[in-house]
C-alpha cells in the first residue's frame, strides 16, 4: 500500500495555477525525487502534503486514510529549503522543543537527541546557539530535528546544500538507512546527479503539471537514443565506417560513439565489425543522464537552463 496517494490535486493562487491536477503514488520505503524547474509547483505540492495549504481540489490519502493534517503531521518530518531555526536559542533546548512539538515526551526526546548527536558527532554543540553554527552545521542540526521523531514520511528540500562532501555522505547514508528501515523519503532538488544516485522513483513537474513519472531506469530507457560506445583492439579506419547500420557521432583512433539506425540490432553491428576483421574490446550503450532528459523536456522555457550546469 502506498504511504501517500495524491489524486487530482490542484492549487491556484489568483490566476496562477501553481499545481494543476497532479496525481501520484509514493510507496512505503521509497526514496522519491520530486523534481522540476523553479516555479514548477514543487513547494506548493509539498505544502499541501504537509498541511500548510489546503488544496482547492483533489485528495491526499496518507497511510491508507484521508490526510488529517492535525494528527498526521506527527508522522511527517519536513525540512524546508528556507531553514527555520531559532538563532538565539541553545541547540540542545531547541532540539528538545521541536521534538516535543512532534509529540515526544521530554525523556524520549532527550534520549533521541543524544543518540543523534552521538551519531553525527555533535555532542559538544548542546549549549551553543544556532547563530554560532556555520551553514553546514545548522543544516546538520535541521536534518536531525526533522527526523528525530522517527517520521513515516520525511520530506527533504535540497538537503545537501551547504554541506561538505563528508557531511553530505553522512546525511546520504542516513537517508538510505531510514528508507531501509521503512521510512519513505521525498527528496526535492535541482541537483540531478544526486537524484540519479539516490532516488528509486522520480516525478518531474513543470508549470504545475506532472510531465514524467517512473523509476530512474524506466525514464532513462524511455529517452534513450540508441547510442553506443564501441572500443577496439585495433585501429579504426574510415573504410570501416561506411555503412548504413549506424551514424558515427564521434570517432577516435580505436573507439567510436555510434547511433544505431532503425531496423538493425546490436548483433548486426557487432557482426559487421567482426566481418571487417576488427577486434571488439567493449560495446556499451550510452543512456541519457537525467540532466539531459530534463533539459529536453522543459526546453523552450526560460527555466530550462537551471539544469544545464
Ligand atoms: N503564496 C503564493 N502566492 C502566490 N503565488 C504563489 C505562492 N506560492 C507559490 N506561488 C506561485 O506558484 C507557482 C509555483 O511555485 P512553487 O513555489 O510551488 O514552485 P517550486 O517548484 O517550489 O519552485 P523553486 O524550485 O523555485 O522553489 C509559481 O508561479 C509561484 O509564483
Amino acid at each position: 500500500m502506498p504511504i501517500l496517494q495524491i489524486n487530482n490535486l490542484t492549487k491556484n493562487f489568483a490566476t496562477q495555477k501553481a499545481v494543476n491536477n497532479i496525481s501520484l503514488n509514493i510507496e512505503k520505503g521509497q526514496i522519491f525525487g520530486l523534481l522540476g524547474p523553479n516555479g514548477a509547483g514543487k513547494t506548493t505540492l509539498i505544502r499541501m502534503i504537509t498541511g500548510i495549504f489546503y488544496p482547492d481540489q483533489g485528495e491526499i490519502i496518507f497511510d491508507g486514510k484521508p490526510f488529517d493534517p492535525i494528527n498526521d503531521i506527527a508522522y511527517i518530518g519536513y525540512m524546508p529549503e528556507e531553514r527555520g531555526l531559532y538563532k538565539k536559542m541553545k541547540i540542545g533546548e531547541q532540539a528538545l522543543y521541536l521534538a516535543q512539538l512532534k509529540g515526544l515526551s521530554k525523556a524520549d526526546a532527550t534520549a533521541k537527541i543524544k543518540e543523534w548527536f552521538n551519531r553525527f558527532d555533535m555532542q559538544s554543540w548542546w549549549n551553543k546557539k544556532v547563530e554560532d553554527l556555520s551553514k553546514g552545521m545548522s543544516q546538520k542540526l535541521q536534518f536531525v530535528t526533522t527526523v528525530l521523531h522517527n517520521p513515516k514520511l520525511i520530506i527533504l528540500d535540497e538537503p545537501f546544500s551547504g554541506l561538505d562532501p563528508v557531511n553530505a555522505n553522512l546525511i546520504r547514508d542516513e537517508i538510505y538507512r531510514m528508507a531501509k528501515e521503512g521510512a519513505t523519503i521525498i527528496f526535492s532538488t535541482h541537483r540531478m546527479e544526486q537524484v540519479e544516485e539516490i532516488c528509486d522513483h522520480i516525478v518531474l513537474v513543470n508549470k504545475g503539471e506532472k510531465i514524467l513519472d517512473g523509476t530512474v531506469n524506466q525514464v532513462k530507457q524511455e529517452f534513450k537514443e540508441n547510442l553506443f560506445k564501441v572500443t577496439f583492439n585495433n585501429e579504426l579506419l574510415a573504410e570501416h565506417l561506411a555503412i548504413h547500420l549506424f551514424e558515427v557521432k564521434e570517432k577516435k583512433n580505436n573507439s567510436i560513439i555510434l547511433q544505431r539506425n532503425e531496423g538493425f540490432s546490436n548483433n548486426d553491428i557487432i557482426q559487421y565489425f567482426i566481418n571487417k576483421g576488427l577486434s571488439i574490446e567493449s560495446f556499451n550503450e550510452i543512456l541519457p543522464s537525467l540532466n539531459q532528459i530534463f533539459i529536453k523536456l522543459v526546453e523552450g522555457t526560460p527555466t530550462a537552463r537551471q539544469f544545464n550546469n
